[in-house]
């Protein structure tokens, strides 16, 4: 272990996060019945340019009127590079109240991005005499955004969460397809006996941004699955996140709720065996012994990491 301790994340449920439109307020009340842990309300991609002022106006309604429990409650702005940003933040936090929890910040190429959201938002806190600051989750979605992944995870204190934005990502690195995450027809192998293997294109920058969060004490979240009619492909690429370390998915369906808090939800199994491990290895070391065998296969003080993974997560999820 580095003289450097890895920080924790923060300890909240981030199994789901649901987006809706700002545009759309229709839907709003419905977002805050689901079951996600965390709400999206989208003033960047979803809302044509004509609707951004109105979709503006819905959303500090909505942060201001709606009862959304005790759900993370998160507004996406707009780009960077668009004319709209800077106004999402100083409405947003000159007119809605201290119920929003985080900015989600789309298409982020290098840490003086998250610098000049920062100091607006300061300003504007500081204004207002804000006591709550707001929290920051990114969008790994560009080549820029992948290469500066470190630094950007590193870039401020208001850091919370980043996620993998498959749809920009794979235009962005000129990849050759309209899918958005899950299996791509032409990413495979040809095994020696000719059968076709698919690969997963979507690992590297995976394992770039829970390599970047855990090293920053960030939650490292799966973006979109674009096919909301396939239930397995999304349970699929969520399970593959999960695997990597990833501690939740987007849903851009209602539908697909209930799905990821399924796979981010450590099953009983998991939880028992988790415990299990940790009381094989109580008893090894009572014994003075740093390795145990359990269920025929090797445990020792790094299965005590893995197994107390799994548990704090039961833990922190069943609150
Ligand atoms: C995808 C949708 C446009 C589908 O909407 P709709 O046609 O209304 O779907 P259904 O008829 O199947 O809806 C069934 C019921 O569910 C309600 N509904 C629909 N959407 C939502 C929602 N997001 N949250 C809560 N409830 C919802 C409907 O009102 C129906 O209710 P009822 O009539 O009472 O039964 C729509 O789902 C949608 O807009 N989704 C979100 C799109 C979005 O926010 N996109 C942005 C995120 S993805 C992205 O930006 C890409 C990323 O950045 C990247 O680069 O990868
Ligand atoms: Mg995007």
């Amino acid at each position: 272990m580095s003289f450097k301790v890895q920080p924790q994340a923060p300890a909240v449920p981030n199994r789901c996060q649901l987006f809706g439109p700002g545009s759309r307020p229709a839907i709003f009340e419905k977002m805050a019945a689901s079951a996600a842990d965390v709400i999206n309300l989208d003033l960047e991609d979803s809302v044509s340019p004509s609707d951004k002022d109105g979709a503006r106006k819905n959303v500090i309604e909505a942060v201001n009127d709606i009862d959304w429990g005790n759900k993370t409650l998160s507004v996406r702005i707009n780009g960077l590079d668009t004319p709209y940003w800077y106004r999402d933040v100083v409405d947003v936090l000159e007119q809605a109240g201290d119920r929003i929890d985080r900015f989600m910040i789309p298409k982020v190429g290098n840490a003086g991005d998250i610098y000049a959201v920062d100091a607006l938002a300061s300003a504007v806190e500081m204004a207002k005499g804000r006591t709550k600051r707001v929290g920051f989750e990114v969008i790994i979605e560009t080549a820029a955004g992948l290469a500066h992944v470190e630094e950007i995870a590193a870039a401020s204190p208001r850091m919370q969460a980043m996620s993998l934005g498959a749809a920009d990502y794979a235009a962005s690195m000129g990849m050759q397809t309209t899918g958005i995450g899950g299996t791509q027809e032409n990413y495979y192998m040809v095994t020696p006996d000719r059968a076709q293997h698919w690969g997963d294109p979507w690992h590297a920058p995976i394992v770039a941004i829970v390599a970047a969060c855990r090293t920053h004490g960030l939650l490292p979240v799966d973006g979109p699955f674009g096919d909301f009619s396939d239930d397995e492909g999304f349970t699929a690429q969520a399970k593959r996140s999960a695997t990597l370390g990833m501690v939740g998915k987007w849903a851009i369906h209602p539908k697909q709720v209930a799905l990821a808090n399924e796979v981010f939800t450590p099953s009983d199994a998991q939880v028992t065996e988790a415990r299990e491990i940790l009381a094989a290895m109580e008893e090894a070391e009572k014994s003075g012994q740093g390795a145990a065998v359990y269920k025929g296969r090797l445990v020792d003080l790094a299965s005590i990491r893995q197994a107390e993974v799994i548990v704090k997560q039961a833990e922190m999820i069943a609150g």
